[in-house]
């Protein structure tokens, strides 16, 4: 692999601009038949997300991947939110009673129109194998299987028929796999997105890393249709994570799904728990992406999203950020 780089490496170059106002710019993306205001997707982690949170999202014509780490509830919240006419967008795994829980599903008529498939390491035969028992029992669910970080492995996962493939091994805030394992695309997360989105030929969510609203139009540039964003999102009034002060100020738990906290013992930890500042609410984060990923398309000389896609780039030597602060 040569030219590796992430995301403060890059710098997008702008084109002539064609709008006369950035409220002009169209920031929704399809997938999966369903079309959404913005490419962004929270993390399917427990600190970022629940029921009330997806309920808003859907609401809001925003996506979200509901997390795995209540499996008892999945049932009644894919009921709930259909009952709403919203869609339900459920996570798995692949242990035994995954395989038990789509067989039920499929034999009650209980049909997801999103399910992700959530490991660690998804180019497996474990991953292969929920996306052909997926596809066979409940064929008109659109499934994500990851996560991945080479162009075999997507190639692989769409093969087995997943509709879509999520990138990122070890580049997340609270994850520690890179530092246990030595392996993953933490550091590279960009160039292996580019090195994936050139094998793909259905759509891939990037997962992780993004750290500025500037990191999402660097994403759709390298080929995501979607960004999985987690630490970002962490921090809200509405956040699920607990909030504690300390010398006055106020901050949320955000820890991976992989950490001690969530897993409940110190077995395969891969994630860690950090604390971030409190930070208003959830909406106004979602209003100023829009906002920031309008600017970026008319920066691309563009109206849609898609025109991000064919901007040239610059790889920056020492960091874009030149020893600022992201925020
Ligand atoms: N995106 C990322 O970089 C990472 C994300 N995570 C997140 O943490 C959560 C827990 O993930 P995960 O541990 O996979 O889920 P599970 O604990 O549900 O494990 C899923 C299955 O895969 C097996 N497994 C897990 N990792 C490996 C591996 N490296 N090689 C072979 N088999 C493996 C497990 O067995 P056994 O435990 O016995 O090995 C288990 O049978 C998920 O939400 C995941 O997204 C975790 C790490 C990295
Ligand atoms: N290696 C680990 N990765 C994890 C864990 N829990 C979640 N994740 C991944 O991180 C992203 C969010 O990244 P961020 O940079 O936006 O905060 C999330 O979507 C998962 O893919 C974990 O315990 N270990």
């Amino acid at each position: 692999m040569d030219n590796v780089f992430d995301y403060e490496d890059i710098q997008l170059i702008p084109a002539k601009c064609i709008v006369d106002s950035r409220l002009e710019c169209d920031t929704t993306v399809t997938l999966g038949g369903h079309t959404f205001k913005l490419p962004v997707v929270p993390a399917n982690m427990q600190t970022i997300i629940d029921e009330k949170i997806a309920v808003y999202l859907a609401e809001n014509g925003y996506f979200y991947i509901m997390h795995r780490f209540q499996p008892e509830t999945r049932k009644t919240f894919i009921r709930d939110m259909q009952s709403r006419e919203l869609i339900a967008s459920i996570s798995v795994g692949v242990k035994p009673e995954e395989y038990d829980f789509i067989i039920q599903l499929a034999e009650e008529n209980i049909v997801p129109e999103f399910i992700t498939i959530d490991i660690a390491h998804g180019h497996s035969n474990a991953v292969i194998n929920m996306i052909k028992h997926i596809k066979k029992h409940l064929p008109d669910s659109f499934v994500i299987a990851g996560n991945v970080g080479t162009p075999e492995a997507v190639r692989e996962l769409e093969h087995a028929g997943a509709d879509a493939t999520k990138v990122g091994i070890g580049p997340g805030k609270v994850c520690i796999t890179k530092i246990k394992t030595g392996f993953g695309t933490g550091g590279w997360q960009l160039a292996a997105l580019r090195w994936c989105a050139k094998a793909a030929s259905k759509p891939i969510i990037a997962d992780g890393g993004i750290r500025t609203h500037g990191d999402i139009a660097k994403s759709v540039r390298f080929g995501a249709t979607m960004v999985m964003i987690g630490s970002l999102f962490a921090g809200h009034e509405e956040s699920p994570g607990e909030t504690t002060e300390k010398d006055g100020k106020l901050y949320k738990e955000y820890f991976g799904s992989a950490s001690e906290f969530q897993k409940g013992e110190k077995k395969n930890v891969e994630g860690k728990k950090m604390y971030v500042e409190h930070k208003g609410s959830l909406q106004d984060t979602l209003t100023e992406m829009e906002q920031d990923l309008q600017s970026s398309i008319s920066y691309a000389g563009g109206k849609k999203l898609d025109s991000i896609r064919n901007v040239d780039y610059v790889i920056v030597k020492n960091s874009i950020f030149n020893g600022d602060k992201v925020y």
